[in-house]
């Protein structure tokens, strides 16, 4: 393939969970595998990432294992070369809005993980930086392209709930603390100093699922927990657990929509999927897992009594119609590089810019406010 038709994209940590995983593998190199990307006007367009990080043999080994062709871990060199066209990030927050300015500065179209960054001033700054130096820029947004909130989604729009009254949220399962098995969540999540913290990893992923999928979010009321105060690292060693590991918010949203979602690395899972939530209107409701989402129309909904004296009779999850796929769903994660990438090339339709992302870190950023001085914080437009 000519040169004209491939296209330089900068990955860096992508030897990381994310990264590796979601970024690289399922979406830039599956993207790679299946042929490339085709554009509008019928040509195809191959991504051709360069890994960088700073453990050299780590990424070699990463890239000999992928077939990737290109690794560095000189990033300023990898930003010079005129070749790459996206810088794409998903190490560690803290580093995020220095990189991704660097590389906005390099000229670069800058894609990210969440969150842009610990702090809503920078993810502001960061925002307006990109939109004033005109680069395309986005911020990874993959719980919009989960099946199961698709499917909520689509009842939504089709008017299904009639007018919604509330939503609840259910996220989390148990991330075991290293003392009797090993954890399954890097350590830093738990670190505050290393930008950790369930608030920070999780309301800026509810500010745009709400946004989106139910109706605008307008303020937040916040109760945090670290309920195990220390945990086993990675190298087998005792830490400090500084950050919040469960939150527990509640959210008013337009339209006196009331949500609340409960978010816990602390918590056993007896519900229908890792994370779910439930919409409940005026016609009907519906809960939505990852893949899944079963609705009950106000028509098919059944008239319990309370009874105390006698064991429950009636078995409510049977009252419930199973959403159909009727499509095929791809990893969101590369549904979002397809799209990001058509941003760029062909300017194709991107709402997620940094400024969505912004959005974000506000919500998680009010919800530590909420929690610490105890009280409800709205939601200011943020003016980018
Ligand atoms: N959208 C989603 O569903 C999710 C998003 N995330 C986000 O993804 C990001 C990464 O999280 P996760 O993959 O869980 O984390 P990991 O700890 O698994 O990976 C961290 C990555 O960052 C790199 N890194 C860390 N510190 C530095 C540094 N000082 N200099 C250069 N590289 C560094 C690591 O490189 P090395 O290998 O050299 O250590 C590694 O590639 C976070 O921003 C997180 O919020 C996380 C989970 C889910
Ligand atoms: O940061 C995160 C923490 O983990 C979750 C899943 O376990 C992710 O979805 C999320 O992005």
């Amino acid at each position: 393939m000519a040169d004209t038709n491939r296209i330089g994209i900068i990955m860096h940590g992508v030897t990381g969970r994310m990264g590796m995983n979601q970024h690289l593998i399922r979406s830039v190199l599956a993207i790679r595998d299946q042929g490339g990307l085709r554009l509008s006007d019928g040509s195809l367009v191959m991504p051709d990432p360069i890994i960088v990080g700073r453990n050299a043999a780590k990424i070699e080994e990463l890239a000999k294992r992928h077939g990737v062709e290109r690794v560095t871990t000189d990033l300023d060199a990898a930003l010079a070369d005129p070749y790459n066209v996206i810088f794409f990030d998903a190490a560690s927050t803290k580093l995020r809005p220095t990189l991704l300015k660097k590389a906005i500065d390099a000229g670069k179209h800058v894609y990210s993980e969440k969150p842009v960054s610990e702090g809503l001033e920078e993810a502001v700054e960061i925002a307006r930086y990109a939109k004033e130096k005109g680069v395309k820029n986005g911020i990874v947004h993959d719980k919009l392209d989960l099946p199961g909130l698709v499917k909520l989604k689509r009842l939504r729009d089709n008017g299904f709930f009639g007018k919604i009254l509330s939503v609840k949220g259910e996220f989390g399962y148990w991330v075991f603390t290293g003392e009797d098995q090993p954890a399954q969540r890097p350590s830093w999540n738990y670190r505050a100093e290393d930008g950790g913290g369930m608030v920070s990893d999780m309301l800026c992923h509810w500010r745009y699922v709400l946004d989106n999928v139910v109706a605008p979010v307008k303020s937040v009321s916040c109760t945090t927990a670290t309920h195990i105060p220390a945990r086993i690292d990675e190298q087998g060693r005792e830490y400090k657990a500084t950050a919040d590991d469960a939150a527990y918010a509640t959210f008013m949203l337009e339209g006196d929509i009331v949500a609340h979602i409960n978010s816990s690395w602390c918590t056993r899972v007896r519900r229908d999927d890792l994370v779910t939530f439930q919409i409940d209107g005026t016609h009907g409701s519906a809960v939505a897992g990852l893949h899944k989402c079963y609705s009950q129309h106000r028509a098919n909904t059944p008239k319990p009594v309370w009874n105390p004296d006698e064991p429950q009779k009636m078995n409510f999850f049977e009252d419930w119609q199973d959403v159909p796929d009727n499509t095929v769903f791809d990893n969101g994660f590369k549904v979002q590089w397809e799209q990001f990438l058509r941003h760029v090339l062909e300017d194709g339709p991107w709402a997620y810019t940094l400024t969505e992302g912004a959005k974000g870190v506000q919500l998680a950023e009010a919800g530590y406010k909420s929690a610490r001085e105890r009280r409800w914080v709205d939601l200011e437009d943020l003016g980018i």
